[in-house]
């Protein structure tokens, strides 16, 4: 099986500098001789180059309160082609961010070749607010919104299609909701597990649940989509968005291991670390913490 390493170094769905930087720190600290050992094929061409997109854009005036939107708009139609080509390959694309935006890219490429593919979105935050309910204009508060087709469209983004489907996606780890993204997860029936329910029912329990609810017959492909700051900030503390209270180092891993185990993991993110906002040791150790949810969702046992 081919694991093939998608770089991605962008920042632009959201203000703080560095996590551009995520992708290039998870690479140097050996991510893949890492997978290489779990029995991957690892394919990995170089993170992604953005630059022609930013050299040609002008201006990139907001669209309404919507932060970069051509820049965040060609990068993430450009992930989109990228992993859905590996996925066209038969590989399977493992998208390392990078902001949250980014999911744009990587669950279109993956919809255009697994139509029938659910996503497990783990995070504190729903990243489903529209144009009308964003309060910040960042675009990684929104991927989810635009996937489901939802919210007045933008032009700068018709290339995005509404291949997700409000029943095909599953949340875990929610914790910083806002107003107007509750209202849609009501009103769109969406599923999601809070940290409440985690405490509640335990992980196990939880990811069984979100499992049954998007795959009952564990027979459509998954998406996994990994914010760090699901996780709580004293286990990956340099992320942009920190939110207290959130997944302990196991339970993060747990969610990881139980994907993989249904064999039916077809593409991965593993989004939002920045290793520009703490001390070299919190850095270190979030950097270390991302690479081994990766090797965790990609066939890392305990025994
Ligand atoms: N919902 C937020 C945060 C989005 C985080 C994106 B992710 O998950 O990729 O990290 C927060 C909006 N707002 C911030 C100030 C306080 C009120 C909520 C937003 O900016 O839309
Ligand atoms: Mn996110
Ligand atoms: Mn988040
Ligand atoms: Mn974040």
């Amino acid at each position: 099986k081919t694991a093939a390493i998608v770089g991605c170094p962008f920042s632009g769905g959201q203000p703080k500098a560095g996590v551009d930087e995520g992708p290039i720190r998870i690479v140097e600290a050996g991510i893949i001789p890492q997978l290489e050992d779990l029995g991957w094929k690892v394919k990995f061409d170089g993170h992604h180059e953005f630059e022609n997109i930013s050299a040609s854009l002008t201006s990139d005036p907001p669209i309404g309160k919507l932060k970069n939107p051509r820049l965040v708009s060609q990068v993430t139609e450009a992930v989109a082609k990228a992993v859905g080509a590996h996925a066209q390959n038969g590989e399977l694309p493992v998208t390392i961010g990078g902001d949250h935006s980014l999911a744009m890219g990587t669950i279109s490429g993956t919809l255009s070749h697994y139509p029938n593919a659910c996503v497990v979105w783990v995070d504190a935050h729903a990243d489903i607010n529209t144009v009308e309910t964003t309060d910040s204009g960042n675009i990684h508060g929104m991927p989810v919104s635009f996937l489901l087709g939802i919210g007045s469209k933008v032009p700068e983004f018709s290339w995005v299609k509404p291949l997700l489907k409000p029943d095909s996606i599953v949340y875990i780890g929610l914790r910083d909701v806002d107003a107007g993204e509750k209202q849609i997860l009501r009103e769109h029936n969406i599923k999601a597990f809070s940290m409440h329910e985690v405490d509640r029912y335990g992980i196990g329990k939880v990811v069984e649940m979100a499992l049954d609810h998007v795959n009952p017959k564990r027979d459509r492909p998954i998406h996994l989509s990994f914010d760090v700051d699901a996780l709580d900030p004293s286990v990956a503390p340099s992320t942009g968005t920190p939110v207290r209270g959130g997944l302990t180092f196991r339970e993060g891993h747990y969610i990881c291991e139980a994907v993989y185990e249904t064999g039916l993991l077809v593409a991965l993110d593993l989004m939002e670390v920045n290793p520009s906002l703490k001390d070299p040791v919190d850095v270190e150790q979030t950097v270390a913490v991302g690479c081994s949810l990766l090797r965790s969702a990609l066939g890392e046992t305990l025994l």
